[in-house]
């Protein structure tokens, strides 16, 4: 048997759990990123969709818009430090304020690592570690004039103990909880808390580009407990709750949302 869906989150918090925020999710056009932009909506937030194509950041500003509350999507590049002040100055001339902000942007390939480009390195740990600072260091510095808010970044399980042909992914996502823990440290007399969610193996179209249905088959039957792969859908809650006032005393941490992937495999 495997462990049960996660029910929808409206079925879960409050309709009005982020009324009058305004949630900036990088990524926010396909899979994890999508998923929250849309369950931030469905709680009454204001949403900020950015990435590199418009292409699949125009419909979810569309389906943003359906729920009733304000959308913007925006182009970037999150490895650009200008690039991403641009997508602020953006953000908050479209849709004003922003009071929560979400490091999902992110990029991965497997590949041994004697065999990993220093283009290729540059190309994952730029997205995933610098495409995260920028981010941080510029909205934070929003954050803190404002006098607060919440910043959850997407950390991943493979930088807990190493994962093999993820040696940039792992070290960029070990790098990425431990900046979340700085800026934690630094700015909670400012009032913005940070922390970080780690998926296990989440369903979306970016991770099965880069694992296949075989290797998808093996992790299920060799690595998790859950008997199944994690969907968008699992992530939702966490991240709702560490960007809500019920995370007001929650700084620093790390939540893996991962169907017991990082518990040691039974020893019989
Ligand atoms: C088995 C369990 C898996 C669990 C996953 C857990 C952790 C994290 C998961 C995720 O992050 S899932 C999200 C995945 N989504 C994406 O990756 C979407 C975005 N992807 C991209 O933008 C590209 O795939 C990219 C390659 C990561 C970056 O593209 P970019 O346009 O910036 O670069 P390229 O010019 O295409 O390539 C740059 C550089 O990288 C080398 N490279 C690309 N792919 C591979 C590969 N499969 N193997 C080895 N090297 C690769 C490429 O050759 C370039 O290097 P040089 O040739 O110029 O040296
Ligand atoms: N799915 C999984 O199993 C796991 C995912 N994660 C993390 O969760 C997050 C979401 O993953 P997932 O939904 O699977 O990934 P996707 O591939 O669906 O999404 C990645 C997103 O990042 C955007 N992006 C990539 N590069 C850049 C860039 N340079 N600048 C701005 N945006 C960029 C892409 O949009 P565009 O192409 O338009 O730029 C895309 O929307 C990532 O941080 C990932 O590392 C962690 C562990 C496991």
């Amino acid at each position: 048997m495997s462990l049960p869906e996660t029910p929808p989150s409206m079925e879960l918090f409050a309709p009005d759990l982020l009324a009058g925020e305004t949630a900036l999710v990088t990524g926010g056009g396909t899979g994890i990123g999508k998923e929250l932009a849309l369950a931030y909506a469905d709680h009454g937030a204001n949403v900020a969709i950015a990435s590199r194509s418009m292409d699949h950041l125009e419909p979810v500003a569309e389906a943003i818009e359906d729920r009733g509350v304000e959308a913007c999507a925006t182009t970037v590049d999150v490895r650009d430090r200008d690039d991403v002040e641009a997508m602020l100055e953006t953000v908050l001339a479209e849709v004003g304020d922003v009071s929560i902000l979400v490091n999902n942007a992110g990029a991965n390939f497997l590949c041994p690592a004697e065999e990993l480009s220093a283009n290729g390195w540059r190309s994952v740990v730029g997205t995933i570690l610098d495409g995260t600072a920028n981010c941080t260091f510029t909205v934070g510095e929003h954050l803190i004039d404002r006098g607060g808010g919440a910043i959850v970044s997407m950390g991943a399980t493979n930088s807990v103990r190493g994962a093999p042909y993820h040696a940039h992914s792992g070290a960029g996502k070990a790098g990425v909880h431990n900046l979340m823990q700085t800026v934690a440290a630094e700015w909670a007399r400012h009032g913005v808390r940070a922390n970080t969610v780690a998926p296990g193996v989440i369903r979306t179209e970016g991770v099965m580009d880069v694992m296949g249905e075989t290797v998808a088959e093996q992790v299920i039957d060799e690595d998790l407990a859950a008997d199944r792969l994690g969907t968008p859908a699992d992530c939702v809650p966490v991240t709702l709750f560490l960007s809500s006032p019920a995370a007001a005393y929650v700084t620093g941490a790390y939540y893996a949302v991962d169907g017991g992937q990082l518990l040691a495999p039974t020893p019989m």
